[in-house]
């Protein structure tokens, strides 16, 4: 039987790139509307009534009205946006994050998405505090950069047309960001952590790097147990790549044009004297943080390949 997918946002950065990830899948048979009716609210209401699954790749509040449209039919919404990341009743969709997560997204209605930057940061953090090697009450310091897709179509035209000089672009200043209470809950942290994101001049592309140091009177275990209980957590994922931690790289780089890429890749990074680590996280915002992992989603909630589609 062939399921009929709508996405919503389909114009949008994710949304074109979930579309180029389901591009030849004769499992589905995408609905569409044209460029007059995409954000007209009964032409987007009928089109998720009648469709199987639904992607939101919107804006938080246009999200919330999409799931709203699709009251009292038995659509299945995978949402991109970060309206519904804590919210009760939704299943977080990050299949590698716990034991039967996988299990709970294939069965679930209503899935979100992880946020680019949380996907770096849980990844990396939440398997060592569920296995008490780190503290849940410390406060994390997260350190993170992103190519400038990560801020959508204004981000976009602001970096290639408007401001071209800009090189590099800190901002969350205030020290808010929506993403915090994401990392708090599904990190099990008893409080947010610091949070200070940068833009800089490269298409996609991210890095999320957590420093530390490691004081065991402080709760925190040794950076090899770190890293042998993370590569043991992620053993056998696919997307997943936990580097040696012998093999430490000279230097980490997002390039102005990399590929496209659906893979994450996690490094334990020790000081000689291994009073200090850094945890760091590289992924492609629009890959692993966003419409590879929808597209990821959508095959466990479809019971398909769960990586067909998807950028390795
Ligand atoms: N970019 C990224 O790396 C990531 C994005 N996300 C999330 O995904 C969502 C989409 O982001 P992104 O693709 O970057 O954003 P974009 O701004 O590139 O795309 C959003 C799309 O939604 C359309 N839109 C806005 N309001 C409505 C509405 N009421 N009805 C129908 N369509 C509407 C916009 O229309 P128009 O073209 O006219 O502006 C645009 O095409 C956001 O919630 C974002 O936070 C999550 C993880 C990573
Ligand atoms: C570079 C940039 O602006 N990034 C966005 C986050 C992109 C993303 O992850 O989207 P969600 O917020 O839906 O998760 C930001 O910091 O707001």
């Amino acid at each position: 039987m062939m399921l009929k997918l709508f996405i919503d946002g389909a114009a949008g950065t994710t949304g074109l790139e979930i579309a180029e990830r389901m591009a030849g899948r004769d499992e589905f048979r995408l609905i569409t509307l044209s460029d007059a009716d995409r954000k007209s609210v009964s032409a987007r209401a009928a089109a998720i009534q009648d469709a199987d699954f639904v992607i939101l790749c919107l804006p938080d509040a246009a999200a919330r009205e999409a799931v709203a449209l699709g009251e009292g039919a038995d659509t299945r919404f995978i949402d991109a946006s970060s309206a519904h990341r804590v919210a009760d009743g939704w299943t977080y969709g990050f299949a590698e994050l716990r034991k039967g997560q996988r299990e709970a997204i294939a069965s679930a209605r209503l899935v979100s998405n992880p946020g680019c930057y949380p996907t770096g940061f849980l990844a990396l953090v939440a398997p060592l505090v569920a296995e008490d090697l780190l503290p849940a009450d410390h406060g994390f310091i997260v350190n993170a950069v992103s190519g400038y897709s990560g801020g959508g179509k204004d981000l976009i035209q602001r970096m290639q047309v408007d401001a071209p000089e800009i090189g590099f672009r800190a901002y969350a200043l205030g020290l808010e960001h929506k993403h915090l209470p994401e990392m708090q809950v599904h990190a099990g942290l008893s409080r947010a952590p610091i949070f200070a994101p940068a833009v800089v001049r490269a298409f996609r592309g991210m890095l999320v790097d957590v420093p530390l140091f490691l004081d065991p009177e402080l709760g925190f275990a040794d950076a090899r147990t770190l890293h042998a209980a993370l590569a043991d957590h992620y053993a056998g994922e696919p997307l997943v790549t936990v580097a040696p931690i012998d093999a430490v790289p000279g230097e980490l780089l997002v390039s102005e044009n990399d590929p496209a890429t659906d893979r994450l890749s996690l490094y334990v990074l020790p000081s000689a004297d291994g009073s200090q680590v850094r945890l760091v996280a590289m992924l492609d915002n629009l890959g692993k943080g966003a419409s590879g992992a929808a597209v990821q989603n959508l095959n466990i909630m479809a019971g398909l390949d769960e990586l067909a589609g998807l950028r390795s």
